[in-house]
C-alpha cells in the first residue's frame, strides 16, 4: 500500500494536457521563484549543530545553474525543466510531522482529512484528560513524560480553551510555553482535521503570532512547539497485548484510521521512518533577525500555522507583504512571551505597529462600555469562539501592571490618559476582544523558585576575575556568567581560555550563526561556562545549568529574577552567585527592596581564602599573557595595514615605519618583536606550570593524606575528594552556604489561593528530568 492509499487519497493518474505542456518548456528564474522543496534537518538543527543559522533545508529539482554575462557582470540564473509528470502526480495531503514536504499539488479528490489516531488519555494521562486536548498532543506528552500539568498550565488550559484572554504570571522554568502553546495547537489541528485540504497554490494564513523579544528564545519556541507535534506517527496499540510496556519499545506504520476509543490503552509505537512525505497538517517556523530573511519570506510563501517572530525581523517582512499584513489582521491567536522584555529590546516602535494591525477595525477607543455591579460573571459569556485570542505571558508582571490591564479592559480608554511605564503603554495598545481577560499570577513572594538556592560574595571590582575562577574551580558545572557589556566579555574570554576553562561567549555583537553555535556548545560541553550579556537573561531553556553567576548586579529586579530562572528550571535544583562590589550595594538594595525582600537574605559564599590568593597569581600571570598577545596582535595588525594600504597606493614606505628602530611611533624591529614573542612563551610556559600544580587547602598535607588538620583519606573515602582544591570537600554549590534569616514570607491576599512552595513541590512531582 503505498502513501496516499493509507491516506484516503487518490491519485490522478494521467498527466493533464498542460502539463505535458509546461514539461516541455524551459525557463530562466530567480533563485525565489524555484520550486523548492523541505527537505528533513535534524530537530537539534533548530539550535545550533553543524546546521547553525539554517531555519530549514530546501532543495531544489530539474534546475540547471547557468552563469550568464551580463551588462553589469557575471550573473547566476537558474534554468528550470518544466514540472516532471510525477510532479504532477504527488499528493497533497499533511501529516504532523513537522516537516512540510512542499510538493506543488493540485486536483485532489478528497477533501478531508483522515481521522487523526484516537488516543486514551483517560488511562494514559489522567492528570491531563480534563482538557481534552487534541490526541496528537496528548499522545506527545505521553511520549515526552510530561505525565501531569505544571501549575501554570493547569490553572490556564482550562481558561484559554474557552476562548479566554489570558494574562499569565509564573515562575521561571515552570512551563509558561506549553500553557499557551497547547490551547493554540489544539484548536490548530482540531481545525486542520476538520476543514478541506487546502491547495498549495492557496498560501495558508498565519493563525497564531508568538512574538518574543530575543532570537534564540524565538528559535527555542518554535522548536519546542514543533516537538509537540513530531509524534504524529505514533500509534495506540491493542491495551491486553501492551500492557505495561514501554513506550518506545516497538516501532510499527501508523494505521490509517483507529476507529474509537476501544481497547486502546497502554502502548504507544513510535514510528522510525519519519522522513517527511508531506506537508505538516499545522506549521511552526521562527522568523528572526541575524538570518536569511529571502529563506524566511520563502518559508511564509508556503504557508506558515503558528508564526515565532522577533518583532524588527517580522515587521520589515511585514512592510513587504501585504498579504501577511492582512493575515495578521486576522489572527486567531496573539502571544507576547516575556512580555515585559519587549520595550526593553529596543523594538517598541516596530512591536507597536505589528500590534496596530490586530486592533479592531472600528472604534478602536472603546474596550467595552463602563463596567457596572454584577457584570463581571456575565461577561465571561460574552468571550466568542473564532475571535482573536490574546496570552501574555512573562514571569515578571508587576501587580500594578495587571491591575491596569484589567482597568483598561472595564471601560473606555481616556484618550488622553497617560500609562504609568511604557510597558503600560504597550500592554494598554493590547486589544483584548475579552471582556475581562483572565489574571492567572502564581509567581511566587519575592520571585524566588523554591529549588533555587542563591548566595552572594562581595569583592573588589578587581578582585572578581579571582572570584569567579574560583567559584569555577570549586563548583565544577555547567555555569552561566552574566556581564553587564560585551567588553566585559571580550576581556574575559581570553583569561579563561589561558587558564584552561571552556567558555563561550554569548552577545549581540556575535554574527547569529556563531550565537547559536556557542548556545549549543554550552549546551553539549559538560562544565561549559557559557559568558553572556542579557540577551540570555529571558526565557533560554538549557536544561542541564548548574549555576548563574552575575559578575555584574543586574540593572533591574526583572533581570536578576530572569537570569537566575536560567538555572533551578522544572523543579531542577540551582545555584545563583551575585558578585557585589561595594558600588554596586546601592544597586542590590534597590532591586530586593523591589522584589520586596532585603539585601541580608542572600547569604554570602564560604571562600577558603588561602585557595584564592593562589588564583589570584594564576590571574595575574594569565592577565600578563593576554596584554602581551594583545599587544603583539595590534601590532601586526598595524603592519599589516599599512603595509597593504601602501601596496594598494603604489608607495614605497620609509624605512623608519617599516622596521626597525624608528621614533616612538615606529613598528618595532624583527629582533624586538622576537624577543616579545619569547616572553610571552616563557610566561605561558610558567603559567602552564602553575596550572599543573594542585591547589591545597591551608592545613593540609599531601604528602601523608591522613595526616594535617583535615584528612584527604577521610574525603576519599567518603567520596568527596575535591580534584581541582585538595582539602575541601567536594560538594555541590549551595549546599555549603548558611542560609540567612529565613525569607520574610509577607503577607499575601492571594496565599490562601495559592498553593505553598512545598505543596507547589509535590503538585510537580511529575516533571521529569531531561
Ligand atoms: N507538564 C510538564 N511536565 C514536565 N516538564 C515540562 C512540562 N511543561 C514544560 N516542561 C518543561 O519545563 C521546562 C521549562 O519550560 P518553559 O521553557 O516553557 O518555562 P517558562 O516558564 O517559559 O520559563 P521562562 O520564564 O524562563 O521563559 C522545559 O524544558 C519544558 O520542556
Amino acid at each position: 500500500m503505498n502513501s496516499s492509499e493509507e491516506l484516503g487519497v487518490k491519485r490522478k493518474t494521467k498527466p493533464s494536457a498542460s502539463s505535458i505542456a509546461k514539461r516541455a518548456k524551459t525557463k530562466h528564474v530567480t533563485a525565489n521563484d524555484l520550486q523548492w522543496k523541505q527537505t528533513q534537518k535534524p530537530r537539534e538543527a533548530d539550535m545550533g549543530t553543524g546546521m547553525d543559522g539554517f531555519l530549514d533545508l530546501e532543495e531544489v529539482d530539474d534546475v540547471e545553474v547557468v552563469y550568464e554575462e551580463t551588462e553589469g557582470g557575471k550573473v547566476i540564473r537558474f534554468k528550470v525543466k518544466g514540472p516532471a509528470e510525477d510532479q504532477e502526480d504527488a499528493i497533497d495531503v499533511q501529516d504532523t510531522t513537522g516537516e512540510p514536504s512542499g510538493t506543488a499539488v493540485e486536483n485532489l479528490d478528497v477533501d478531508m482529512l483522515p481521522d487523526p489516531i484516537t488516543f486514551d488519555s483517560e488511562t494514559l494521562l489522567p492528570a491531563w484528560d480534563t482538557f481534552q486536548l487534541h490526541p496528537q498532543l496528548a499522545r506527545s506528552l505521553y511520549v515526552r513524560k510530561f505525565t501531569e500539568p505544571t501549575p501554570i498550565q493547569a490553572q490556564t488550559l482550562p481558561l484559554a480553551l474557552k476562548n479566554r484572554d489570558v494574562v499569565g504570571v509564573a515562575e521561571t522554568g515552570s512551563g509558561k510555553t506549553l500553557a499557551y502553546g497547547l490551547p493554540i495547537l489544539h484548536h490548530l489541528l482540531t481545525e486542520a482535521y476538520s476543514r478541506p485540504i487546502p491547495s498549495s497554490k492557496t498560501r495558508r494564513p498565519v493563525r497564531a503570532l508568538i512574538v518574543t523579544p530575543t532570537r534564540e528564545l524565538a528559535l527555542q519556541v518554535s522548536s519546542h512547539l514543533n516537538a509537540c507535534l513530531t509524534h504524529a506517527d505514533v500509534e495506540v496499540e491493542d491495551a491486553e497485548s501492551a500492557e505495561g510496556a514501554s513506550v518506545e519499545s516497538q516501532i510499527s506504520k501508523p494505521k490509517p484510521k483507529a476507529k474509537g476509543k476501544g481497547k486502546a490503552k497502554a502502548k504507544l509505537v513510535e514510528v522510525q521512518d519519519d522522513k517527511p512525505k508531506h506537508l505538516p497538517l499545522v506549521c511552526v517556523a521562527a522568523i528572526v533577525g541575524g538570518m536569511s530573511a529571502q529563506k524566511q519570506r520563502r518559508v511564509l510563501s508556503r504557508g506558515v500555522d503558528v508564526l515565532v517572530a522577533t518583532p524588527g525581523r517580522l515587521w520589515d517582512i511585514i512592510q513587504e507583504d501585504d498579504e501577511l499584513a492582512t493575515q495578521i489582521e486576522n489572527l486567531r491567536f496573539l502571544v507576547l512571551d516575556e512580555a515585559d522584555r519587549m520595550i526593553e529590546s529596543g523594538h517598541f516602535a516596530e512591536m507597536d505597529n505589528i500590534l496596530r494591525l490586530t486592533l479592531r477595525k472600528q472604534d478602536d477607543e472603546i474596550i467595552e462600555p463602563e463596567n457596572q455591579e454584577g457584570e463581571a460573571e456575565d461577561s465571561k459569556e460574552d468571550v466568542r469562539a473564532g475571535e482573536l485570542q490574546t496570552f501574555v505571558f512573562s514571569a515578571t508582571l508587576s501587580k500594578d501592571l495587571q491591575k491596569n490591564l484589567k482597568k483598561r479592559t472595564h471601560g473606555r480608554r481616556r484618550k488622553n490618559e497617560k500609562p504609568a511605564s511604557t510597558l503600560d503603554d504597550l500592554l494598554l495598545r493590547l486589544d483584548f476582544r475579552d471582556p475581562e481577560p483572565a489574571v492567572v499570577d502564581i509567581s511566587p513572594v519575592g520571585s524566588v523558585v523554591a529549588t533555587l538556592t542563591e548566595s552572594k560574595i562581595e569583592c573588589l571590582v578587581t578582585d572578581k576575575d579571582a572570584y569567579l575562577y574560583y567559584f569555577l574551580l570549586r563548583y565544577p558545572g555547567r555555569t552561566l556568567v552574566f556581564l553587564s557589556a560585551i567588553d566585559g566579555i571580550r576581556r574575559l574570554l581570553p583569561l579563561m581560555d589561558l587558564l584552561g576553562v571552556h567558555a563561550f561567549p554569548l552577545h549581540s555583537q556575535l554574527e547569529q550563526r556563531q550565537r547559536l553555535k556557542n548556545l549549543d556548545r554550552f549546551k553539549s560541553t559538560p562544565g561549559a561556562v557559557l559568558l553572556a550579556t542579557d540577551i540570555a537573561a529571558r526565557g533560554l531553556d538549557v536544561p542541564a545549568v548548574d549555576h548563574v553567576v552575575h559578575y555584574q548586579v543586574p540593572r533591574t529586579a526583572d533581570a536578576y529574577v530572569h537570569r537566575n530562572g536560567r538555572t533551578a528550571r522544572a523543579m531542577r535544583r540551582g545555584f545563583s552567585l551575585l558578585m557585589c562590589a561595594p558600588d554596586e550595594r546601592k544597586v542590590v538594595r534597590a532591586l530586593m527592596h523591589h522584589l520586596n525582600r532585603t539585601e541580608d537574605e542572600i547569604p554570602e559564599m564560604p571562600v577558603e581564602l588561602h585557595m584564592l590568593d593562589k588564583l589570584k597569581a594564576r590571574i595575574q600571570l594569565a592577565r600578563s599573557i593576554d596584554n602581551a598577545q594583545h599587544k603583539i596582535k595590534k601590532e601586526n595588525h598595524e603592519r599589516n595595514w599599512l603595509k597593504e594600504t601602501a601596496e594598494a597606493m603604489e608607495l614605497v614606505l620609509d624605512s623608519d615605519l617599516e622596521s626597525d628602530d624608528g621614533g616612538a611611533e615606529a613598528a618595532p624591529s624583527k629582533q624586538k618583536r622576537k624577543a616579545r614573542a619569547a616572553k610571552t612563551a616563557g610566561l605561558k610556559a610558567q603559567l602552564k606550570e602553575m596550572l599543573a600544580q594542585p591547589l591545597v587547602a591551608r592545613g593540609v598535607s599531601t604528602r601523608y593524606i591522613t595526616s594535617g588538620v583535615h584528612s584527604i583519606a577521610d574525603d576519599l573515602l567518603a567520596g568527596e575528594y575535591h580534584e581541582n582544591m585538595v582539602g575541601l570537600k567536594k560538594v555541590e554549590a549551595g549546599t555549603d552556604v548558611v542560609p540567612a534569616k529565613a525569607r520574610k514570607q509577607k503577607a499575601n491576599p492571594k496565599a490562601t489561593a495559592r498553593v505553598s512552595a512545598k505543596e507547589e513541590e509535590e503538585e510537580w512531582g511529575g516533571i521529569s528530568s531531561q
